[in-house]
């Protein structure tokens, strides 16, 4: 396992810690959040936790939610407990940027729905300003995307429609996703509410206000950062 992959795991390990037997838990998706699945599937199997349902945020969580033991439910109105869940960039009032991983819409719909978000990342992913190191996913309806990206890019210059090898990507949810490119200095509320307002769009990468603490690894060690301190 290189360095990165187990600093990763690292930061995981410290979010699972937090989970009790009996609760509803969201399953994040990414590289990250796979090391969180895998050690609840592992806990599960040793007896060190009972009674965990998870609801998945991606086909690829839900499979391998499956393949490590881990009971899961579709998503209904009841909350979840907590949901552990990486990110692709965190800024310091821990709001973040995510969907690199294309999962966005579905981890927005089921995280909102959580007592508690916890983030897990290597120390890469911390920035001071959202935009600085990664695009902002934005998930749109296939119908007329040229126009929806045509309406995004008066407001939201250069970006590019998500591509898989050589045809567009398609999320779990049938859309697309186009990777804007934020500003050098924006108002994060602002900007969600005119994307949100963008006719064609369905959801974006901003997960504003949502994650209670993050565990961020780095070589010294795991730093934990708590929304609000
Ligand atoms: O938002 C996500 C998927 O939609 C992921 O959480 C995000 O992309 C981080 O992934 P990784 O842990 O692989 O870096």
């Amino acid at each position: 396992m290189s360095d990165l992959e187990a600093l990763k795991k690292e930061a995981a390990l410290r979010a699972v810690a937090l989970v009790q037997s009996g609760q509803r838990v969201g399953l994040g998706t990414g590289s990250t959040a796979k090391y969180a699945i895998e050690e609840i599937g592992r806990r599960l199997r040793d007896g060190e936790l009972t009674g965990i349902v998870g609801v998945s945020t991606s086909e690829a969580s839900e499979q391998l939610a499956r393949e490590v033991g881990i009971p899961t439910e579709p998503l209904d109105p009841r909350p979840l407990d907590i949901a552990i869940d990486g990110a692709d960039e965190i800024a310091p009032n821990l709001d973040l940027v995510k969907g690199l991983g294309g999962a966005l819409v579905r981890e927005k719909v089921t995280e909102v729905q959580a007592r508690r978000l916890i983030i897990i990342a290597d120390h890469t992913k911390l920035v001071q300003q959202l935009g600085e190191k990664a695009p902002l996913p934005i998930e749109i309806v296939p119908f007329g995307f040229l126009s929806t990206i045509e309406r995004l890019r008066e407001f939201l210059p250069g970006g590019r429609l998500r591509m898989s090898g050589a045809q567009n990507y398609v999320t779990d949810n049938g859309n697309y996703i186009f990777d804007a490119q934020l500003p050098a200095d924006f108002d994060a509320r602002e900007l969600e509410r005119r994307i949100k307002g963008t006719l064609g769009v369905v959801d974006t990468g901003l997960f504003l206000g949502m994650a209670e603490r993050a565990f961020v690894a780095a070589p010294g060690g795991v730093q934990e950062l708590v929304r609000g301190e």
